[in-house]
């Protein structure tokens, strides 16, 4: 159990690295105060997981220093209950100087491991840290992603009650990313506490049971992670509440320059919300103009039942240009095969300048549509997207010209 409660971390800012120096010899003030993190309160109850957003510079990984003992807060309290592992930035607590081996000694001793736990479980570490031909070798000499492997390992294999997440894990490969979400997944099963700091949006939302935001050292939500994400959103869209526009559509936000009046989704076959996959759906989005629009770019997304985008264009990413004068209204209409695995789905829309909500944003509506895909139309597949695939039998034989493998293609059981 984390409770976090009226934390605040300042920074002492000096314009020129002399001015410390002055700041101690003359003993007048040389530098700005700079408040990171902003009488912050939380609690993450035991086996829950919490995903932290923010943009660059919001506090996150302050935060996370203050969870794991690195920092010490200057005002407030923290309590955890428990052993807290955290995998902060790529390095901490390792001597590169050192070859893996030894690193793993006494980086489990920092995490609290007994020598005889270490012992016992060190080559589980090197094997899920696919060291086995490294791990003498000097920590200089590896790479950024082995170094990430090496901390992973380690700290998830010091059995934590909390694990703490930064960034860390993007540095590492698909293949082993997927491998420490599974492995993530597992520790929560059995009850670990999960905090977790990613811009992975559909991370955050797959693993965490809430997620926190924060803006400028604010906590500024504390919600569902489908919720946050959407708030996180409207920060980045640069649309924090004292901007905002009310909007004809509940929950939407934009700077309210292009609205969309009115919208309709349907299978061109089932005339309904309910279609098939690789039915051909069509989407209208009318929209109106408050004043001139020279560059309108209109979007849509489809995301799944865990609130994971599965699919998104606009106007800009298909080349259509659209500008409209003022108190102008246009139908746009989008369609597309809807080649998904059955399940139930959301349609959001969305109205902005250039290829993203990000520059300037009109109009972002969550969700306006809910709809399902039940049954497949053609060929059924596994997964979550029927992709468009070919397949062909080439008979081996002498002298067949096809019968070598080509550059690129690697494996194969002889
Ligand atoms: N040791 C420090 N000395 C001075 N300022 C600091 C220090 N550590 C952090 N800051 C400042 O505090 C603010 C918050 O930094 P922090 O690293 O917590 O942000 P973040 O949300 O993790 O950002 P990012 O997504 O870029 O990692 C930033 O403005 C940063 O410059």
């Amino acid at each position: 159990m984390i409770a976090v409660n009226g934390i605040t971390k300042r920074f002492k800012l000096y314009a020129k690295p002399s001015d410390r120096l002055k700041e101690l010899v003359f003993g007048r003030c040389y530098h700005h105060t700079y408040t990171a993190l902003d009488n912050v309160s939380f609690k993450v109850g035991k086996g829950e997981a919490v995903g932290i957003l923010g943009k660059n510079g919001a506090g996150k990984s302050t935060l996370l220093k203050l969870l794991t003992g690195i920092l010490l807060p200057d005002a407030g309290r923290i309590d955890i209950q428990g052993k807290v592992t955290g995998l902060l930035e790529l390095g901490t607590g390792f001597d590169f100087n050192l070859s893996g081996l030894e690193n793993i000694t006494t980086n489990g001793l920092l995490l609290g491991m007994t020598p005889a736990e270490i012992r016992s479980l060190r080559d589980q570490i090197i094997a899920f840290a696919e060291l086995e031909h490294y791990i003498k070798e000097p920590l200089r000499t590896y790479s950024s992603g082995m170094v990430m492997r090496l901390a992973f390992a380690i700290a998830i294999h010091a059995n934590p009650d909390c694990f703490i997440v930064d960034e860390a894990l993007s540095v590492g490969d698909a293949h082993f990313q997927q491998k420490c979400m599974r492995k993530i997944r597992r520790f929560r099963e059995r009850g670990g506490t999960l905090v977790f700091v990613s811009h992975d949006l559909n991370a955050v939302k797959m693993i965490c049971d809430r997620a926190l935001v924060l803006d400028q050292g604010r906590l500024v939500a504390d919600a569902p992670p489908e919720q946050a994400v959407n708030y996180y959103n409207r920060i980045i869209a640069k649309m924090e509440s004292a901007e905002e526009v009310p909007s004809t559509v509940p929950g939407a936000y934009g700077s309210g320059r292009a609205e969309m009046v009115e919208w309709e989704f349907r299978g061109e076959e089932s005339l309904t919300t309910v279609v098939s996959s690789g039915e051909i759906c069509r989407c209208r989005l009318r929209i109106r103009a408050q004043q001139e629009i020279p560059q309108l770019t209109v979007g849509i997304l489809i995301r799944d039942r865990f609130g994971q985008d599965i699919f998104g264009t606009n106007s800009y990413l298909l080349g259509v240009p659209l500008t409209l004068g003022p108190e102008q209204e246009v139908d746009v209409v989008f369609r597309l095969p809807m080649t998904i695995a059955p399940g139930k789905y959301t349609l959001t829309a969305a109205l902005h300048t250039d290829e993203n909500h990000v520059e300037e944003c009109f109009q972002w509506c969550d969700n306006i549509v809910k709809f399902e895909v039940a049954g497949i139309k053609g060929t059924r597949f596994a997964g979550v997207c029927r992709l468009a695939t070919t397949m062909e039998v080439i008979k081996r034989g002498r002298g067949n010209a096809e019968d070598r493998l080509k550059p690129g293609v690697v494996g194969g059981a002889h």
